[in-house]
């Protein structure tokens, strides 16, 4: 749990020149551009250009809408500034904008795997501005207006999105609005405040705050319980100095003249102003269990620190990461965009602002996965006053809001293309995110329609506990934790659960059962020194023994342990109880999945140093599991040798391999002995005409284990690849071993490959 004061000294810092260097060191700046195509060859170049590029060109004349099919358009945004309102940093112009502009564009990407570019524009004319941005419809999907100031901002943006055809948005407005209103939501609900009697105050009467308070009136806040104020004071009916008409629209009938004063007895108050601007006293002139949003950024109106020193029963937030309750609408614009952009909306329309709000409170109310505890050191949120809204690295961001807002454009008529299958869409945003997410989603549509019982076999562990409940929740199926049941009720109190029917506890002392199994164990194990009292002991004592005679017997269907044991000690207490499938070898397969691909590298866990034999057994069993996941196998068995050259004896077993699977008639692609380029890399193998795999291997055989485990590990490490597994494939009953210290996605992750049954 969060402690209950903010705490500087956990927060990360760093001086002046690591910010210089950060943004300096490799290429200046944060973003490249790489093409999605290759262009190695003579052909590549002739169909990327001229003249094979000529054909979608025509194509397109003929058809706009087909842009989005042969061009980047459909997922390109361009971030747009000029640099007047930067961050809280006022009018530093266009050019000291681009840093800022730079990172709204790589989170962007990192997000929601929307492209983006920025572009900075040296004119604080509007009409100027607007005639720079107007004409730039056909490169982009949509446009995203950043840290332009007000009241410009309201001319630009309202005069482009009458000029184009595509999403215009200024984020400071709108972005702000969307994140603070979520937050309101929650925090209106911890507070126990009801929307038409609570008084909000808003300092900044800007893009932001005057964006913040239509969107929180348009959800029902009354009018006149809300005092905006700027640096001239209350916007108060009558006053006329430094008033726009966007101020006028939300001046009210008040006595109050000064921020202070509209301060006093005031439920809630947004800071969208600048650093500073709210002082202790102002702090503690308001009403009980106050709501402050201090979002000016970098530095907020008055630290979360600041207010603690005033008072211990306020909700504070602000615009920085560093404090718990980040309101940023960083939180919004790359979900907001990908729901857009994949409906091809031709607005971003209040609906949809209103859905993305909604959506972004629902999730800061359920349960939190380990990812989202890791981006908070540790410390696991629960909704309450320092977790009213996800944190950025939340993995459920990437599903949950932008599919809110494909909807909300469905339902309110702005979507050029609507989703059919709204599912099949979350799962594929879930992939954008992680490639892993893909495959994963597969599996676990298919094994909701035919749910299993899964042993959890470390059920009084923590992590175990949260995944046996997330499994469960999810609708993957019935999980079985084994432990002693005080223990495990304990825990799960411990974490704020409730026991539940669908989630049994099974203690293997007590289980009436438990003779079946040592009868079974003695089976098994009679002629290799055990007593039956030593079976008895390891099925009392060992949950591995129990787990795996569960299942060996039936009364479950797979199993899932190894967070607290080693790989190889798990497997051997698995291995005393089930033996392999008949006909089948036992091994790991480890999935790899980068830049789009899939690869799976076998053996990462078993055999030490195969001979021929069984090597060619684990292309078999490799081969099996590649169809199992859904892609039809190319197996490359390597060697650092391909084809015999080097020569080399090493080389030797695997050549002999393929000459084995030459003689079992195999029904699957494969070839060696190659080199992991010439297997990987469609040029590199076309120097081999005579290869047989028809393209890019998508089985790796590795000559023995430690090239497969190093192989893998520095793919996770240097080639930024996803890396699952050792799968366990070849047992006779599914089981699988997590690593150590595993956190509850990859024990989700895994019991549901169990329940697969990946190994067939
Ligand atoms: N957390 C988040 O996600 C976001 C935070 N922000 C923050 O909000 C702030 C405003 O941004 P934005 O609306 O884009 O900027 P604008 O330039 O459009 O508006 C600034 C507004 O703040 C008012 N203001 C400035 N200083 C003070 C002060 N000391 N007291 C009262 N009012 C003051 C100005 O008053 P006047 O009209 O009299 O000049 C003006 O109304 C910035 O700090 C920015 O970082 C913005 C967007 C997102
Ligand atoms: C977060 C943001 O956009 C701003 O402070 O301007
Ligand atoms: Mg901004």
């Amino acid at each position: 749990m969060p402690s209950d004061k903010p705490q500087p000294a956990q927060r990360p810092t760093f001086t002046d020149q690591e910010a210089l260097l950060f943004h300096n060191q490799g290429k200046p700046g944060k973003l490249e551009v790489n093409p999605t195509k290759p262009m190695a060859t003579q052909r590549d170049l002739s169909l990327a250009y001229s003249p094979g590029v000529a054909v979608p060109v025509r194509a397109i004349a003929e058809d706009p809408s087909r842009a989005y099919d042969y061009t980047s358009k459909g997922n390109m945004v361009a971030v747009i500034s000029n640099g007047t309102a930067i961050l809280g940093l006022g009018n530093l112009g266009a050019l000291a904008s681009k840093p800022v502009m730079e990172g709204k564009a790589v989170l962007f990407k990192r997000f929601a795997d929307v492209d983006s570019i920025d572009l900075e524009i040296a004119t604080e004319d509007v009409d100027a501005f607007i005639n720079a941005v107007r004409y730039l419809g056909p490169s982009f999907g949509g446009i995203n207006l950043e840290d332009i100031r007000a009241p410009d901002c309201f001319i630009i943006e309202q005069r482009l999105r009458e000029l184009m055809d595509i999403p215009v948005f200024h984020d400071d407005q709108h972005g702000t609005a969307i994140i603070s209103l979520a937050g309101l939501i929650n925090a209106l609900d911890l507070t126990g405040r009801d929307i038409r009697n609570t008084k909000l105050v808003c300092n900044g009467a800007g893009a932001a705050g005057i964006a913040c308070l239509e969107l929180v009136k348009a959800m029902g806040f009354p009018n006149e319980n809300v005092i905006l104020c700027d640096t001239k004071g209350v916007i108060y009916k009558g006053r006329e100095e430094g008033m726009n008409q966007w101020k006028s629209a939300h001046a009210v009938d008040t006595d109050a003249r000064t921020l202070a004063d509209a301060m006093k007895g005031a439920d809630v108050v947004f800071g969208l102003s600048a650093k500073g601007a709210f002082t202790p006293e102002m702090i503690a002139s308001m009403a009980p269990n106050p709501i402050i949003f201090a979002m000016a950024n970098p530095d907020p109106e008055i630290t979360p620190e600041e207010v603690a020193e005033i008072r211990d029963d306020a909700i504070v937030a602000t615009g920085r990461s560093d404090y718990p309750n980040q309101i940023n609408n960083v939180l919004g614009f790359p979900y907001i965009f990908r729901g857009a952009l994949d409906v091809r909306a031709t607005t971003i329309n209040d609906a949809m602002k209103i859905a993305a709000a909604k959506a972004l409170a629902q999730l800061a109310r359920e349960d939190v996965p380990d990812q989202v505890a890791a981006a908070y050191r540790g410390n696991r949120p629960r909704y309450g006053r320092e977790y009213i809204i996800p944190v950025p690295f939340d993995p459920r961001l990437i599903s949950a809001i932008p599919a809110a807002v494909a909807r909300a454009a469905m339902e309110s008529g702005v979507a050029g293309r609507p989703i059919v299958d709204m599912d099949a869409y979350r799962a594929e945003l879930s992939a954008r995110r992680d490639p892993i997410a893909g495959t994963l989603q597969r599996i676990h549509s298919k094994i909701r329609r035919a749910p299993k019982r899964v042993v959890f076999a470390e059920g009084e562990e923590e992590p175990v506990i949260r995944a046996a409940f997330a499994f469960a929740n999810s609708g993957l199926g019935w999980p079985i934790l084994v432990g002693r049941d005080q223990q495990v009720l304990e825990t799960m109190a411990g974490l704020g659960l409730e026991p539940r029917d669908d989630i049994e506890i099974v203690n293997a002392r007590l289980t009436r059962r438990n003779k079946d199994y040592a009868d079974y164990l003695y089976a098994r194990l009679q002629r290799r020194g055990y007593l039956w009292r030593d079976c008895q002991r390891l099925v009392n004592t060992d949950r591995n023994t129990f787990g795996a005679c569960m299942v060996a017997t039936g009364d479950a269907d797979a199993m899932i342990t190894g967070v607290t044991r080693n790989y190889s000690i798990a497997l051997e207490d698995i291995r005393r109880v089930i033996d392999p499938k008949p006909g089948h070898r036992v091994i790991g397969v480890s999935l790899a999945l980068a830049r789009g691909r899939t690869v799976l590298v076998a053996d990462t866990a078993i055999h030490e140093m195969p001979g021929a034999e069984e090597l060619a057994d684990i292309a078999v069993e490799a081969a099996g599991v590649a169809r199992r996941l859904g892609y039809e196998p190319r197996v490359a068995l390597l060697a650092y040798s391909t084809f015999g050259h080097p020569s080399g004896e090493r080389s030797e077993r695997v050549r002999e391999a393929v000459k084995i699977l030459d003689k079992r008639h195999v029904d699957f692609e494969y070839d060696g002995e190659m080199s992991a380029d010439v297997a990987l890399n469609r040029d590199a193998m076309a120097a081999y005409p005579f290869c047989r795999l028809s393209g890019p291997a998508n089985v790796l055989v590795m000559p023995a284990i430690h090239s497969a485990s190093i192989s893998t590990r520095m793919l996770q490490e240097l080639g930024g690849s996803t890396v699952i597994g050792p799968l366990l494939v070849g047992l006779d009953k599914p089981v699988q071993i997590v690593g150590l210290g595993a956190t509850d996605a990859d024990i989700v992750n895994m019991a549901s490959i169990a329940a697969y049954n990946i190994g067939g």
